[in-house]
């Protein structure tokens, strides 16, 4: 589905990311992990196309990502960014509509339609469908947001979606909620790269985790394979506990007290 070869971005002088190889597949998740600053969201912006490699190549679908015409990536990759605060006011229906674009030229046929009632359906929002999106909250602003990607990829069940912190600012009902939707898309087919700050998410919900520490690849494989001590120390800098939880595959990670310096 979608494979980076030795991919290196230059900021200027600045190497953001170094020679990153790494592979996800239809029906996969793949969770980014690193501490602030390690080059998550660089990575995720070069795996949609939004920035360009300094080195390397990116192969979406058998072809090089660079290759493609954007109305043509549309349909079959989206992308789920932090910032989606709209400065005018729209309906929630217009709002995911508006991930049907790349799919009709004036006015959204039937098939829009029936995709937006859909998807509003599976993320839990019908009922805020009338709303004023700057009037609602942020738990739900998130939800209808994931609803528009979705509408943009639908019809490609093995499509690539991209998600930048989804479960950023929600409660915990609704961190998990959005973790298991991003599960069962992975299970229908969908290939879901995710940026992820907790580990625990990483591995209970993943089927591979990538992590990062300034741009270079601390490790790749399974959760398994890769949430050891050495690894979330190199990456985050803590030391943690590792702890067996009944109904876990999986260890529970739980940080070890620091001095605090701030
Ligand atoms: N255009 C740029 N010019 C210079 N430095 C940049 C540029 N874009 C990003 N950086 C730097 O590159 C590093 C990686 O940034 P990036 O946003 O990819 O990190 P991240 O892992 O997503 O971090 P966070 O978890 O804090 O969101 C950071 O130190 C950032 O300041």
């Amino acid at each position: 589905m979608i494979i980076a070869h030795e991919l290196s971005y230059h900021a200027g002088k600045k190497e953001l990311l170094h020679r990153l190889s790494f592979e996800a597949k239809a029906g996969e998740m793949l969770a980014i992990l690193g501490a602030n600053g390690a080059g998550k969201s660089t990575l995720m912006k070069l795996l949609c196309r939004e920035i360009s490699p300094s080195h390397g190549h990116i192969i979406f679908r058998e072809r090089n990502l660079q290759q493609y015409k954007l109305p043509e990536l549309a349909k079959q990759r989206a992308v789920l960014s932090q910032q989606n605060t709209i400065s005018i006011s729209f309906i929630v229906t217009e709002l995911v509509m508006m991930g049907r674009y790349p799919h009709f030229d004036q006015f959204p046929g039937e098939r829009d339609i029936e995709v937006v009632r859909q998807v509003m359906e599976e993320t839990g929002i019908t009922a805020l469908a009338g709303r004023d999106y700057n009037t609602l909250s942020g738990g739900e602003q998130q939800r209808v947001q994931l609803a528009r990607v979705l509408a943009q990829i639908y019809d490609t069940p093995d499509a690539c979606l991209f998600l930048d912190e989804p479960t950023n600012g929600l409660d915990l009902l609704y961190q998990q909620q959005m973790m298991e939707l991003a599960r069962r898309l992975a299970n229908k087919g969908y290939c879901v790269i995710c940026i992820l700050h907790d580990i625990n998410f990483a591995s209970r919900f993943a089927d591979k985790i990538l992590m990062l520490k300034d741009g270079k690849k601390v490790a790749i494989g399974t959760p398994l394979e890769v949430i050891n001590h050495e690894n979330i120390y190199e990456t985050f800098n803590i030391q943690v506990k590792l702890m067996e939880c009944e109904g876990y595959d999986c260890p529970l990670v739980i940080p070890a007290m620091i001095q605090n310096n701030l």
